[in-house]
């Protein structure tokens, strides 16, 4: 479809039936109680490859030729392309929010590129939102891990928990070899080599008649060997469960390419520091698979995603990230880099009492807005926009081509 056609539709597609309740001003976010509109969702726009007229930048920096909008506040030779990050939550002067440029250290092209935030601060490039949090971190076990070698070539460990708040599997992701589970490492009582290495709790790999897991049997914190080299911290995506967009192609979300891109970013040769995709069961931004498809035929009918979900008489964002958090500690994890626009994962992410740390935020820009392949679609298109206009997702809509 010509990009022109597609902002036909997408101003169409904003036009809502009489019999809705009437359609939400676009806000701040801090004119919705946080139970109301902590976080939402977009579909990605899809079909239409033509390169677009504004390229954003690429989280993994290789359009070098393209300043960040965050660096739209240093000096250029050239005019600055539009900012990714909405005013609303961080005006590219705040301190805080800048992009590393060439004052910083040099960050190898094959890095993402992070935006430091600091959720200490109210100008710290993490929005003016408080969700909710638990005061207690919920209690987390890693059962098992497998190696999976991927169709990409690049391996990760997958990680499934139990957790003591809901029966379901969360799942860990892990690239890179130096990333432990606490609990997975534990000694068990009367466990048996063979156990621990059915279970994951091995070091190095598995081959044909191994018979110890190479962990100390004594150990009582469930580390073993010397401390692995400090890389800084780890890439780290908190995603939540989409069948829609990750298993049945969904072009309504862009959740099935933030799943790719994430592991893409996460298994580059230059990012040492290793990965972590927590992913969440957390189906329809919390609200089941079930209500999803309800509210998307309410798309179909004129509703956006975040009237949809209001219209079923459920939050606009019903997730929660205390598990993501206590996940993230049981992998030894205090300090993180975290792939998102949304700013409210990130306060939430860091716990009750700041156990974790988002030292920066790196931006997770669709593939099809930067001329890089992706999808465009009316739908998708639709779902990014009510992000940024209703969830103050840091993301900007003049850099959507057109
Ligand atoms: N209720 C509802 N959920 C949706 C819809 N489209 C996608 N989702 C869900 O939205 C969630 C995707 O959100 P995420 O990708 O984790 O993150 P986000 O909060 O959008 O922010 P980012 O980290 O910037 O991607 C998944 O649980 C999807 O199943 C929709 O139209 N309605």
């Amino acid at each position: 479809m010509p990009a022109s056609e597609l902002g036909q539709t997408q101003s169409d597609g904003a036009r809502l039936p009489s019999f809705y309740s009437p359609r939400p001003e676009a806000h701040s976010s801090t004119s919705h109680s946080d139970g109301e509109l902590e976080h939402a969702d977009f579909s990605l726009s899809t079909g239409n490859h033509s390169a677009p007229e504004t390229v954003a930048e690429d989280a993994d920096g290789s359009d070098a030729t393209q300043p960040t909008p965050a660096q739209a506040s240093t000096p250029l030779t050239q005019p600055p392309p539009p900012s990714l990050l909405s005013p609303a939550f961080t005006p590219p002067a705040t301190p805080g929010t800048s992009t590393p440029s060439g004052a910083g250290p040099a960050v190898p092209s094959s890095e993402p590129r992070g935006i430091p935030v600091d959720s200490s601060i109210p100008t710290g490039g993490c929005g003016t939102k408080h969700p909710r949090l638990l005061e207690t971190l919920p209690e987390v076990e890693c059962i098992v891990r497998a190696r999976i070698p991927t169709t990409t070539g690049a391996e990760m460990f997958l990680h499934l928990y139990k957790n003591n708040v809901d029966n379901k599997e969360h799942l860990a992701i892990v690239f890179g070899g130096n990333i432990r589970s606490k609990s997975l490492d534990a000694v068990r009582e009367g466990e048996t080599e063979m156990d621990r290495l059915v279970r994951g709790a091995y070091t190095g790999r598995l081959y044909p008649g191994r018979t110890t897991s190479g962990l100390p049997e004594t150990a009582s914190d469930g580390q073993s060997g010397a401390a692995p080299p400090d890389y800084g911290p780890p890439l780290v995506r908190i995603h939540s469960e989409c069948y829609t967009g990750e298993t049945v192609w969904s072009a309504r979300c862009d959740c099935g390419e933030q799943l790719d891109e994430a592991a893409r970013l996460m298994s580059l040769p230059g990012n040492k520091a290793g990965g972590i995709i927590i992913y969440l069961r957390q189906e329809g931004r919390g609200i089941g698979l079930g209500e999803k498809l309800k509210a998307y035929n309410l798309q179909d009918l004129g509703s956006d995603t975040v009237e949809a979900n209001l219209l079923l008489r459920h939050p606009a964002d019903a997730r929660s990230y205390g598990l993501a958090t206590a996940m993230l500690l049981d992998l030894g994890q205090k300090e993180i880099r975290l792939l998102t626009n949304n700013p409210d994962k990130i306060r939430a992410v860091e716990g009750p009492h700041r156990e974790i740390v988002v030292k920066e935020r790196v931006a997770m820009v669709p593939l099809s807005w930067k001329g890089k392949g992706g999808f465009r679609t009316p739908e998708v298109e639709g779902y990014l926009k009510t992000k940024i206009e209703k969830m103050g997702h840091m993301l900007d809509l003049a850099s959507l081509p057109r």
